[in-house]
């Protein structure tokens, strides 16, 4: 762990394990934490703050360090991507994808913060007066990132939060903490000064609690499921800390049968089987014409047949394992019960039968076909390599499907007539709707949910805005008294 400038075992010198999902070997031990060690953080990035050195820096200087930091990141990225790779099981294209999409993200925070934090002068309709507004940072700032995206979930809150001159504690996910270690000895190379960022490593329930919880963190960010976003959010109240949520997804994709046939099956795919569904975008929910129904299904089973698993550092693997045994067992249970409930098993629905993949977390790809709303596979999110498929009739019906969850996180759409897809997505209730397109995100364009799916958003600019107070200054120039109480 990273506390105030050095690294440190665990007050109670505790270790875990770091599994490799691929074959459960175990890659690294490190050091487990608990409430006292997150306290100790949060001392630290708070007196940090209060030094000032790095909360009152010229934002020019803040930027060149955090611009160092990108640097950094390229050229470590290959073991960067080794690591994320050994930790996750995602494939090491994967990996080298999410480190070029990481140095993107402290790019562009770099030099965006330049020009958007600055004082703006508003003309102030009292005569003789001065009104100017300052942007600051909020604080002390801790950051509870998940284990699918270790490493590009922390990018997403770091790179502003530094810019934007705060302090902070970052906790990863126990499971996979490996890039965002390597990340903050980067950090610390580059010049971040001491106190301002904090890395504590440990279970959610003990150290993630504490960080939302404690009265001197001022800002929580925090990226993943849903039931632990609520408890976050009743424990943020104590303090009325701002809230940053991020969370999960059951996201529709919609074909209607005049979308390009071959793309809509390919990119269904994509949506679905990348990175073993495990992503919180994944487009789980296949929403079909009735009309192209039968062929479309056909088609996508045919396809799902072919996907290679594996180790994610063979080149021909093209779908690694699960996370871990205790989400295996989530999918198993999910499939079980749509099988409760009546859907049929187009393809997969078990685990995979090659001896090579025993010792993985391995499911098989699956389709499951007559699935209806009121279905848990349909409502809930099963964070694995498993796909719906509901039928629609007319536009109306596509979009209330679409739109039938408690989650609003995205969606796609597959048509070729413009107005109807500019029409659809005008009423999809979700932070991101992608037209013939699915699973894209960049820094440029804010990354978020309606309902369920969370509160605020992260990239762009209003990534930034979440780190930043802002200030009103008024400046009466010829003070005098009123008199109103004479
Ligand atoms: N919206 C997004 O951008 C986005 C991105 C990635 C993942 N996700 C979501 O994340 C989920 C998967 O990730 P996960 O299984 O790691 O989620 P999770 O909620 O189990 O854990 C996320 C983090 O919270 C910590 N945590 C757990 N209990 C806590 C508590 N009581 N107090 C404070 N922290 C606690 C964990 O240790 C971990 O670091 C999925 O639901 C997925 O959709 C969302
Ligand atoms: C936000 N994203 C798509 C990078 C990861 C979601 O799990």
């Amino acid at each position: 762990m990273f506390i105030n400038g050095e690294w440190v075992e665990s007050k109670f010198g505790k270790f875990c394990e770091i599994i490799n999902p691929y074959n459960q070997e175990i890659i690294a031990m490190v050091s487990e934490g608990d409430e006292s060690d997150s306290k100790a953080a949060i001392t630290a990035a708070r007196k940090a703050f209060n030094r000032g050195d790095w909360s009152t820096m010229d934002v020019k200087e803040r930027c060149k360090v955090v611009h160092k930091i990108a640097n950094l990141i390229e050229r470590d990225r290959e073991e960067l991507a080794n690591l994320e790779s050994l930790d996750t099981g995602k494939t090491i294209e994967e990996s080298r994808g999410d480190m070029a999409d990481v140095t993107a993200v402290f790019r562009y925070y770099a030099e965006m913060a330049e020009t958007e934090i600055g004082d703006e002068t508003i003309n102030s309709p009292i005569s003789n007066s001065t009104s100017k507004i300052v942007r600051e940072p909020v604080g002390v700032c801790a950051q509870i990132t998940p284990w699918n995206y270790p490493l590009l979930q922390a990018s997403w809150k770091l790179a502003p939060a530094l810019v934007a001159g705060n302090t902070l504690v970052m906790k990863p996910s126990e499971v996979t903490p490996l890039t965002t270690i390597k990340v903050f000895e980067l950090m610390e190379e580059a010049g971040v000064k001491r106190g301002v960022a904090n890395l504590i490593l440990g279970p959610g329930n003990s150290v993630g609690a504490e960080l939302a919880s404690n009265e001197d963190v001022d800002l929580i960010s925090f990226t993943g499921g849903l039931a632990t976003g609520k408890k976050i959010m009743q424990s943020a109240s104590s303090n009325v800390k701002n809230l940053a949520l991020e969370l999960g997804g059951k996201n529709p994709n919609v074909v209607f049968a005049d979308a390009d046939f071959e793309t809509a099956v390919d990119q269904a795919m994509n949506a679905v089987f990348f990175h073993a569904g495990q992503v919180c975008s994944a487009g789980t929910r296949l929403i079909l014409e009735e009309s192209i129904h039968d062929e479309f299904v056909g088609a996508l089973v045919d396809r799902v047949k072919s996907i290679r698993l594996g180790n994610g550092f063979d080149k021909s693997t093209q779908m690694g394992p699960l996370i871990s045994e205790e989400h295996l067992n989530k999918v198993i249970n999910y499939v079980e019960k749509g099988k409760q409930e009546g859907v049929t098993v187009a393809v997969g629905g078990k685990l995979p039968d090659d001896p090579e993949l025993q010792n993985g977390f391995f499911y098989l790809p699956t389709v499951l076909t007559d699935c209806t709303t009121d279905m848990s596979v349909v409502q809930d999110e099963a964070f694995g390599p498993v796909i719906t498929v509901e039928k629609f009739t007319t536009e109306d019906q596509a979009v209330r499907l679409a739109n039938d969850s408690i989650y609003g996180l995205s969606g796609g759409l597959f048509t070729n007539d413009t107005a109807k897809a500019e029409r659809c997505a005008a009423k999809m209730r979700m932070g991101t709707v992608w037209i013939n397109d699915v699973n894209l995100y960049f820094p440029q364009a804010p990354w978020g949910g309606y309902k369920q799916s969370g509160i605020g958003r992260e990239l762009g600019k209003t990534g930034l805005e979440e780190y930043l107070e802002t200030k009103h200054i008024y400046h009466n120039l010829k003070p005098k008294p009123l008199n109103w109480f004479k």
